[in-house]
């Protein structure tokens, strides 16, 4: 097709190929019959017929309209729809195009090749071993200047979303996924793996009612040394202060001190909070909930909710143990202590994974089941589905121990696409990976996170003939001679990286003295304390 034949949609096409979210042929066939029937259309209206035919999704043509045509594909994730915005970048839906799997993509700022490769053996560690409760870490690259890693995406609600909108849950359903993390958590560790970032909005109950945690493998990039981490310095300050209300004391003392004992303790904070409704330091600034995490104790959990047995009060008071040596020898003794409050498993609200009558805590399949009250989300075709299990006897069954080492999958986990990732572009060959830049700190989300409503419809499109839905006028192309096109790629994003950027990097600064500041004053006020008693 040529260029004269676009008319008004001109530019929209030219950044759609930019874009490679299609390839060429199709493309050109599609916006051909399109225009055939109606020669006058502007950019909208294509960009509303690609989206009714499926060809884009809303998200994509609202970043197309918008004049940005850049990041939409990053190595082998096509992006779909953004989920949400964390403390280190922005989450996408995204589909890979080596196996046409779903999954949840961490946009990062660019730092270096050679950190990539170091989280890449993080990667590595995941292929040993699955677990229901773990959602693996499974590819990290970097393209078109940005870093992005990824996990298969999981459909479920928080269980931060579901305490804010339920309130506390009821014991047992508490204990349940105390169980089920605490098995994956057991498995991790034996794998030489911890979380380091374990708190309640990184916990995702699905319609199975079983609890994942996501974010795993982030923990142990944050641990790296300055200067090699992955993690510039900023979204680093980010995650500790947005990981504040389960911080373990230790790791608040030296950020790098994140341990297989710090996942315990966070883990506490999170069955406190699911078990009261309240975070365990609900009230201050971020440093007297620092000071707060090393030496108070929070409200009892029986003062707050009465109907939890003595027994489970126990088990999070030793799990939150401010000395690392005062919790569990390892999460597999911290199962055995939470399964006798499992009590009936028929009676956990929402179920359990397997079915009532046939499943065990923890694993299973259960597809009917829904968190009472909650919308959830949905990612259709992106669940990990749980395969069925044998129904042998009525009732309630033991939880099964977990195993440790490589384990036989229960829980089929979508094929990594790490061994491609980042090289394989279909239909297009030509793309470079950009050049390491050890000096590159960068800062996070070159993408626009659309507001939440816009994310499921096209925004209110001009009608046709109107001119106004591109924001500036592109100049008048011949043919997009395509080298050239990636070095104008690698020009625009570094650009867009300019424009939205530049505040966060003068504030690294200012953020790394905040937190000496902050550690001194905890020396202090812990040294008073003591001198005074
Ligand atoms: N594997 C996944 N599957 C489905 N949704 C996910 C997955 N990983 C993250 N999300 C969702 O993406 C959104 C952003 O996640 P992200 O981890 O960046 O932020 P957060 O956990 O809310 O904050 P923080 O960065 O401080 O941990 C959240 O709503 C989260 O539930």
């Amino acid at each position: 097709m040529v260029t004269s034949d676009l008319g008004a949609c001109e530019w929209f096409v030219w950044d759609l190929r930019r874009s490679g979210l299609i390839d060429r042929g199709p493309l050109d066939q599609i916006v051909g019959e399109f225009l055939k029937r109606n020669p006058r259309a502007e950019a909208p209206s294509l960009a509303e017929f690609l989206v009714d035919q499926g060809t884009l999704t809303a998200f994509q043509a609202e970043r197309l309209l918008n004049g940005k045509s850049q990041g939409l594909v990053l190595g082998p994730y096509v992006l779909l729809d953004a989920i949400g915005a964390g403390s280190m970048g922005q989450v996408y839906k995204a589909s890979s195009k080596n196996d046409n799997n779903h999954y949840a993509v961490k946009v990062l700022p660019r730092r270096s090749m050679w950190n990539v490769r170091l989280a890449r053996r993080q990667v590595r560690s995941f292929g040993s071993f699955t677990h229901p409760a773990v959602v693996p870490f499974v590819d990290v690259g970097t393209a078109g200047g940005l870093h992005y890693l990824a996990w298969p995406l999981v459909e479920g609600t928080t269980l931060e979303a579901i305490i804010q909108h339920n309130g506390k849950l009821p014991p047992n359903q508490v204990a349940l996924y105390g169980v089920q993390i605490a098995q994956g958590l057991t498995i991790a560790h034996q794998n030489n793996l911890f979380h380091g970032l374990v708190k309640p909005s990184n916990v995702m109950i699905g319609s199975d009612n079983q609890a994942r945690m996501l974010d795993f493998g982030i923990g142990s990039l944050l641990v790296e040394n300055e200067g090699e981490s992955l993690v510039d310095t900023m979204s680093t300050a980010n995650t500790l202060t947005s990981g504040l209300d389960c911080a373990s004391p230790e790791s608040i003392m030296e950020p790098t001190n994140r341990t297989p004992a710090g996942d315990q303790y966070s883990l506490g904070c999170v069955l406190y909070y699911a078990l009261t409704g309240h975070v365990p330091f609900p009230e201050g600034s971020a440093v007297e909930k620092m000071m707060a995490h090393q030496t108070k104790e929070p409200t009892p959990i029986r003062e707050l909710a009465p109907n939890v047995p003595p027994g489970l009060e126990e088990i999070v008071q030793r799990l939150m143990a401010k000395a690392p040596e005062g919790r569990y020898s390892g999460c597999d003794e911290l199962v055995e202590a939470l399964e006798p409050f499992l009590g009936d498993l028929n009676q956990i609200p929402g179920g359990i994974p397997g079915g009532s009558r046939a499943g065990a805590a923890g694993l299973g399949n259960r597809s009917s089941s829904h968190m009472p009250g909650l919308p959830g989300r949905s990612n259709p075709g992106s669940r990990i589905t749980l395969p069925n299990k044998p129904s042998p006897s009525s009732g309630a069954r033991p939880v099964p121990k977990p195993q440790s080492g490589p384990v036989t999958p229960n829980t089929p986990i979508p094929q990594s696409p790490r061994s491609t990732a980042s090289t394989n572009l279909p239909g297009r060959a030509s793309f470079q990976l950009p050049t390491p830049d050890e000096n590159d700190t960068g800062a996070v989300a070159p993408i626009n996170t659309p507001p939440a409503g816009a994310r499921s419809a096209l925004p209110k499109l001009p009608t046709r003939g109107a001119t106004s839905a591109k924001p500036e006028p592109k100049p008048v192309k011949t043919a997009p001679p395509p080298a050239p096109v990636i070095e104008e790629e690698e020009a625009e994003l570094a650009d867009a990286w300019a424009e939205e950027v530049p505040e966060r990097k003068n504030n690294t600064g200012a953020i790394g003295l905040a937190a000496i500041a902050i550690v001194l004053m905890i020396a202090v006020y812990i040294g008073a304390t003591m001198l005074m008693k």
